[in-house]
Formats: C-alpha cells, structure tokens, sequence
C-alpha cells in the first residue's frame, strides 16, 4: 500500500504539535525517549504501545533498557514520515 509522505511544511506542523519528540537528522523519521520507575512501569506502557500499534496497523521501531523506552517512528510503506506517524506519536502520549 502506497501511503503518501508528509510535505516538508506538512512535517514541520506535526511536530510542532507534539512535544519531546525530534526529527531524526535524515528526517524520516521522529523519536522519543521516556523513563519509566522501573522495569514493570516501561513493559507495562510498551504493552499498551503494542496494542494501539496492532489496532492502528502502524509499528514502532524501539528499544528498551529497564526502565527506558526509546521509540522511532516512521512509515516504510512511505519511505519516511506519514500522517500515521504522527498519529501515533499523539496516540502514545495521551498513554503517559
Ligand atoms: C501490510 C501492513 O498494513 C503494513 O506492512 C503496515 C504494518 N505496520 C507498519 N508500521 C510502520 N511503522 N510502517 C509501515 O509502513 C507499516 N505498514
């Protein structure tokens, strides 16, 4: 499925939207680091992360190390950042 990639102005507004989340320096992509008390508190967000993303059909690129959690977020059907992105980025931060 082709999906469309964001516009630079498109791109430059949904990221004035959000807060805590960069652009990665190619720009095609967004990321955020969150910490967490402890181990239990960042797998029990990444366990809510994992359901919208199936729910929504659009996955994260993360990692953690005990009690952090960094995601990256990107469309690869579109080769960079889509609306979807950025809906999920808003998606996950009304989770915190
Ligand atoms: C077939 C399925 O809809 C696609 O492969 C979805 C699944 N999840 C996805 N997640 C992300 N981050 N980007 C995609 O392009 C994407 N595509």
């Amino acid at each position: 499925m082709t999906i469309p990639r964001l516009t630079d102005a498109e791109r430059d507004a949904a990221l004035g939207a959000l807060s805590g989340w960069t652009l990665r320096a190619d720009g095609l992509a967004i990321s955020r680091d969150f910490r967490f008390a402890d181990f239990s508190e960042a797998f029990a967000f990444m366990t809510r992360v994992a359901l919208l993303a199936e729910q929504a059909d659009h996955h994260p690129e993360w990692s953690n190390v005990y009690n952090g959690v960094s995601i990256t977020l990107t469309t690869h059907d579109a080769g960079g950042l889509s609306h979807r992105d950025a809906a999920m980025a808003e998606a996950i931060d009304r989770l915190l």
